[in-house]
């Protein structure tokens, strides 16, 4: 469950965020849409502890991220592939953080298995295409099997079979029960595997609710016409 209310910051003088209020429940893929600029990032990286809010919550398990006691084993996040460190091969990366949760070794091998690194697990990160850092910071968000996934632009850089993977891993992560909150620019993509919508533009929801209450338009009109 992820629980956004009257979440509002501010950096200065620039409202990035202004009173969102919208909630993802467990069992539904949600999208997070907006135009460059909009405020997805920012809302995503306060629901994951990297920002305080200037006023309003994000809760996920309903609790703010910073105050769950097993953070890794209930929210899986993915916001930006580059982050790990180039110095270190994928197994490792994934190595260390398995041995944080508790978890055994054979989860991280599965885990390469399943997001195709398995042949790669040994070299560094650096050397890795911008595909490769994606699947290894989806493997990172899967590690501890947690029920919520937070993921900003998890197609970024991957190929056909890759985006193709990734919609399946989203649909069925929330058919077993999961929450879902995926912020994308690949609308068809979006359309394809959310049961719900939340838009936004200049930091403020503009429209959500599942694709029979938006109406009719295809999501590209609906988009362009409420983010104008
Ligand atoms: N650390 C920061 N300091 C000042 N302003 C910031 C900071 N981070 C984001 N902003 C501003 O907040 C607003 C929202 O940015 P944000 O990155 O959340 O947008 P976004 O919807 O994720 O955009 P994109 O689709 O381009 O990734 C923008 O005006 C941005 O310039």
């Amino acid at each position: 469950m992820i629980d956004v209310h009257e979440l509002t910051k501010r950096y200065g003088d620039r409202l990035a965020v202004d009173d969102l209020t919208f909630r993802c429940e467990p069992g539904t893929v949600t999208g997070f849409l907006g135009p460059n600029g909009a405020g997805k990032s920012t809302t995503l990286r306060m629901l994951c502890g990297l920002g305080s809010p200037t006023a309003g919550a994000a809760l996920v398990c309903g609790v703010p991220y910073r105050e769950l006691p097993h953070p890794g084993r209930r929210v899986g996040v993915l916001l930006d592939a580059s982050a790990q460190h180039g110095g270190r091969t994928g197994r490792e990366v994934l190595s260390l953080s398995a041995a944080v949760l508790r978890l055994d070794a054979g989860r991280v091998d599965d885990l390469l298995d399943e997001v195709g690194l398995a042949d790669s697990a040994g070299r560094r990160v650096r050397s890795y295409s911008l595909g490769m850092r994606q699947r290894l910071g989806i493997a990172h968000a899967l590690l501890g099997d947690p029920e919520v996934l937070i993921l900003d632009e998890p197609a970024n850089g991957l190929d056909p079979e890759g985006i193709w993977w990734m919609r399946r891993l989203v649909r069925s992560h929330a058919d077993r029960g999961g929450t879902v909150l995926l912020s994308s620019h690949l609308l068809g993509e979006v359309d394809r595997v959310a049961d719900r919508l939340v838009i936004v533009a200049r930091g403020r929801i503009v429209a959500q609710g599942t694709r029979n209450e938006l109406g009719p338009d295809d999501l590209e009109a609906l988009f362009l016409r409420v983010t104008a």
